[in-house]
């Protein structure tokens, strides 16, 4: 078997929580399969990637590099964060594009290949992840690595006609074509792949249903949705009763039906909306007041870059406006929370939820939604409100599916969740949970990597 190589910015590092469903995911899908990987290490110092830190763990090989702060603030906050994730959460009117961050994201991808070139022995196979590194494949290539190279895009891919909304677009995404195989999450992220290929960067389509890129390399696209290890999470929930936090939390909520929501603190995720969908429940149900209550988990993500620190403040009012408006002196509608938990407690949380609360705006995949659904107790499973615009929804469709801008329909949803019953809340789990059963983070790992040796 030849060996893996993962290339992604963020590595989770042993022993370190793992920030994120890119890290949560890939920690899953290496710690069985085993091999190297490669990345930043979460840390800054005077120069990039001056030397390439090792250590191993269990099957896993990793070797990590730092980040000097000015490829730190043009690369990760600068281009990719500042520009590319608004163009491809569907926010062109976010996009901050630097020339000179443009730079930067192009010079630590350089540096990247520089580095990585020297770890490849030749029948190594090369997983390269997100948005942070699009043109490595390319700048690998020059540096005449032959090798299989796959991609894996954890982000949704907008219509063609908003991509193109990027300054220089082509330049950058034609050089996906030096990849063998591009994935993404979704048949929707697919589409739209294909079709800025074929209609805007002069690509063809072969019968056998790869692509001919304008300048002749072959190469394949298809949709692998990524997932979580179903039965590890489900453990690992059943287990987390047993934790003093988790009785805690029972405790406190004194026989109310719980509504959890767990995300990045991220402008995609609809928490805005979430807020006031929830508010306007309690406006319209006086009956339910002091008999739910709302967890909000949000650790804070990306917090240099403006956006993020907006969303914070504005996440800060709501919650308090509706705490001011609603509560009472033994009650708080909401519990909003800016720290990040472990998956042993994060396990028990969504458990002891009647309802998991799931609404981002656009979503790769939303790995929450599918932890949340593996780790309910069979005989009283909670019922998941899921956003159709996550990922998820095309595998979870016995959740109920909302449109996440419309406050009444969330607000509905939310009503429909608290109050049913059981039998439906059984079959709609049910069938949740055998899709991912079947679909884990292991058939995930070896449907792409299979794709990839064809
Ligand atoms: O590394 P950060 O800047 O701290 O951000 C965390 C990760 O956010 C994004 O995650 C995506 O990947 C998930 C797994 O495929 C997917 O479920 C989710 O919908 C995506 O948002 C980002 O794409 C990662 O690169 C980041 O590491
Ligand atoms: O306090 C937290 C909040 C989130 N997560 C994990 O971070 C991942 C979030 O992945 P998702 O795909 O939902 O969204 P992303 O943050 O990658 O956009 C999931 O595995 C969560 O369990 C965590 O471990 N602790």
């Amino acid at each position: 078997m030849s060996r893996l190589i993962v290339v992604s910015n963020r590595v989770a590092l042993p022993r370190q929580a793992a920030a994120g469903g890119l890290a949560s995911a890939l920690q899953a899908a290496l710690r069985e399969h085993g091999g190297l990987w490669f990345g930043w290490s979460g840390k800054l110092a005077a120069e990039t990637a001056a030397e390439v830190h090792r250590l191993r763990d269990g099957m896993v090989d990793y070797a990590t590099v730092d980040l000097s702060r000015a490829d730190h603030a043009d690369f990760y906050l600068g281009f990719a964060n500042g520009a590319l994730w608004p163009i491809l959460h569907y926010r062109p009117d976010l996009v901050d594009y630097q020339r000179s961050h443009l730079a930067g994201y192009l010079r630590v991808n350089e540096i990247f290949a520089d580095r990585l070139r020297q770890l490849i022995a030749p029948d190594d196979v090369i997983w390269v992840h997100d948005y942070h590194l699009i043109p490595l494949a390319a700048m690998l290539r020059k540096r005449g690595v032959r090798n299989r190279i796959g991609f894996f895009l954890h982000t949704p891919l907008p219509a063609a006609g908003l991509l193109i909304a990027l300054p220089n677009h082509r330049e950058l995404l034609e050089t996906l074509a030096s990849y063998d195989l591009i994935g993404v999450h979704a048949a929707r992220d697919l589409r739209a792949l294909e079709d800025y290929f074929l209609h805007e960067a002069g690509a063809t389509m072969r019968r056998d249903g790869r692509m001919r890129s304008a300048n002749g390399r072959l190469f394949r696209a298809a949709a692998f949705p990524i997932s979580i290890d179903t039965d590890g999470i489900a453990e690992m929930a059943r287990a987390a009763l047993s934790n003093r936090e988790i009785g805690q939390l029972r405790d406190s909520l004194e026989g109310r039906l719980l509504i959890i929501g767990v995300d990045r603190l991220d402008y995609s995720k609809g928490l805005p909306q979430r807020f006031q969908a929830y508010a306007r429940l309690l406006e319209r149900e006086p009956a339910l007041h002091r008999h739910i209550t709302f967890l909000q988990i949000a650790p804070p993500s990306r917090g240099a870059v403006r956006e993020y620190r907006q969303i914070r403040r504005e996440l800060e009012r709501s919650a308090g406006h509706i705490n001011g408006k609603y509560a009472a002196p033994d009650w708080a509608p909401v519990r909003y929370i800016n720290k990040s938990f472990p998956h042993r407690l994060l396990t028990g949380y969504y458990r002891s939820a009647r309802v998991g609360l799931v609404t981002p705006l656009r979503d790769g995949m939303n790995l929450v939604a599918k932890e949340y659904v593996a780790c309910q107790d069979p005989n009283d499973p909670g019922v998941l409100v899921l956003s159709r615009f996550a990922g998820a929804a095309e595998e979870l469709t016995d959740a109920l599916l909302v449109n996440p801008a419309d406050t009444e329909e969330v607000a509905d949803a939310l009503q429909r969740a608290l109050d049913m019953p059981l039998a439906e809340r059984r079959q709609r789990w049910n069938a949740m949970m055998t899709v991912l059963q079947k679909h884990d983070i292991t058939a995930w790992r070896v449907a792409f990597l299979q794709a990839l040796g064809r």
